[in-house]
């Protein structure tokens, strides 16, 4: 395929369909939930399979919490349902809230066979969750409460003493606070979700952004944390301008700590909504105005430095963690056939381990460790992961599937080359061993 000119529409390799509002300038969670609810087009409804079903009178049962259900009404939800519910049970229910066949082909190209790899990898995940000790899931609660005290702690000790150098300290361990609580949002709701919001970031807004589009259709067009950074700069491989290639190196540092800033003054001001987790961020800002006595002004230029250098550390390690990468896929470089399309298949094609970060329960909650299993079962802690892995590359060797590993070293250069890439990469991945041909169907 060749490479497509900057910002033409691009054909998908993996046969992703376009994406309504894709190309608007820094699309938001509400532009890519609007945009996937006009391609989707189900009345209202919720699609899952070729199924649609009414959930209204389900979405205050629902135990994962309301949220999840309001946020995707009008929408496919195959990929989320499949990926959020392991023991089965939820299947059972669907059937009393169906409407009727859809009468249009699903717009992503992601198969759930029923003997393919991610739903005979999600049995038996399912068997052993209950053997793994219950204090791993302790200790991860016990991270995020450390790391957020001490998030508040800093907070006041750099407004105190003025220091901006503390200051910046203060904001990557407000980034560490953000990347702990990205555990907790893929969950049911949970108090420990909101963490995520006292770096101005939205967890609302962040499980749009981040479950349910790139969680879910990682390093493909339909990936808003691909595109939201479209046009200041461009991860999949096409057609650079050499200003955007090398510069983009710079400006992408200086664009990271005006994110969350953006992102909240977008939801409050622009988009006119209030919730109560607007507010949740001016807690650390109350605390130091009330426990140091400085003039309100220092604790706000202090709180601001903050917030910034919490951004730029977020979506530094972020950006660096475990996607970009040329070995890695990204959409435009060859890919599967239609059928060898497997969920799981594809989740691993487009996502890096790194054996480094992995061996510690603190540095996996902080730099996105277990980056595999976690995208391929979301809700699962990640202090239970690592009990994981035998069942996990049992099953990826009977399939055939790769599971890549790389040194945080090679994954940040990847990223920078991605910021450079035109070329796509012409090295498909191995045709899967076994693999069902009838794709499953929940009708
Ligand atoms: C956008 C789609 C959905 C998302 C993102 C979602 C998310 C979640 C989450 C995060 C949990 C908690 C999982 C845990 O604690 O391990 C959950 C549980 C549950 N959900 Fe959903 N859900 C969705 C749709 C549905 C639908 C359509 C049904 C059924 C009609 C359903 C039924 C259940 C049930 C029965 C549970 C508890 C048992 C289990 O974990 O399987 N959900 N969901």
């Amino acid at each position: 395929m060749a490479p497509r000119d900057e910002g033409t529409e691009i054909v998908s390799s993996i046969g992703m369909k376009y994406h309504t509002n894709r190309e608007r300038f820094l699309p938001s969670a509400a532009d890519w939930l609007e945009g996937k609810r006009k391609d989707d087009n189900i009345e209202g409804l919720w699609r899952i399979h070729n199924g649609l079903y009414d959930l209204d009178s389900f979405i205050k049962n629902h135990p994962g919490g309301p949220d999840w259900l309001i946020i995707t009404k009008g929408t496919d939800i195959t990929e989320a349902f499949e990926t959020h519910h392991i023991k089965g049970v939820s299947e059972q229910l669907l059937s009393k809230f169906y409407v009727k066949s859809a009468t249009t082909p699903r717009r992503s190209p992601l198969k759930f066979n029923e003997n393919g790899f991610y739903r005979t990898l999600k049995k038996r995940i399912a068997e052993e969750l209950p053997k793994i000790p219950k204090f791993v899931v302790q200790r991860s609660k016990l991270f995020a409460d450390i790391t957020v005290a001490f998030y508040i702690l800093f907070c006041v000790l750099s407004t105190f003493s003025e220091s901006y150098l503390l200051g910046a300290l203060t904001g990557y361990v407000l980034a560490l606070n953000i990347n702990i609580s990205h555990n907790f949002i893929h969950m049911k709701n949970n108090f420990r979700m909101y963490y995520l919001d006292l770096s101005m970031l939205s967890s609302r807004d962040f499980r749009v952004v981040h479950a349910l589009s790139h969680h879910l259709f990682p390093n493909t067009i339909h990936d808003l944390e691909i595109s939201m950074f479209e046009p200041v700069f461009f991860l999949l491989p096409q057609k650079k301008t050499q200003l955007r290639k090398y510069l983009s190196w710079i400006y992408a540092l200086i664009f990271f700590p005006f994110i969350a800033i953006r992102a909240y003054t977008l939801n409050l001001i622009i988009q006119r909504r209030i919730r109560i987790n607007t507010l949740i961020p001016w807690i650390a800002l109350a605390t130091t105005y009330w426990l140091t006595g400085q003039p309100f002004f220092t604790c706000l230029k202090i709180f601001i430095w903050i917030i910034l250098w919490g951004s730029f550390c977020f979506y530094l390690i972020g950006k660096t963690a475990a996607h970009h990468h040329p070995d890695i896929f990204h959409d435009g470089d060859d890919a599967r056939s239609k059928d060898d399309l497997d969920f799981g298949a594809h989740q691993l094609d487009a996502v890096g381990d790194r054996p480094n970060i992995n061996e510690s329960p603190f540095l996996t909650l902080t730099n996105f460790g277990d980056h595999a299993l976690h995208h391929l079962f979301p809700t699962i802690d990640h202090g239970m992961l690592p009990y994981l892995y035998p069942t996990f590359l049992k099953t990826c060797i009977e399939f055939g599937i790769e599971w890549k590993l790389f040194s945080s070293v090679e994954l940040v250069k990847g990223a920078l080359q991605q910021l450079v890439r035109e070329k796509t990469n012409k090295s498909l991945p191995p045709p899967l061993k076994k693999i069902s041909t009838n794709s499953h169907n929940s009708t």
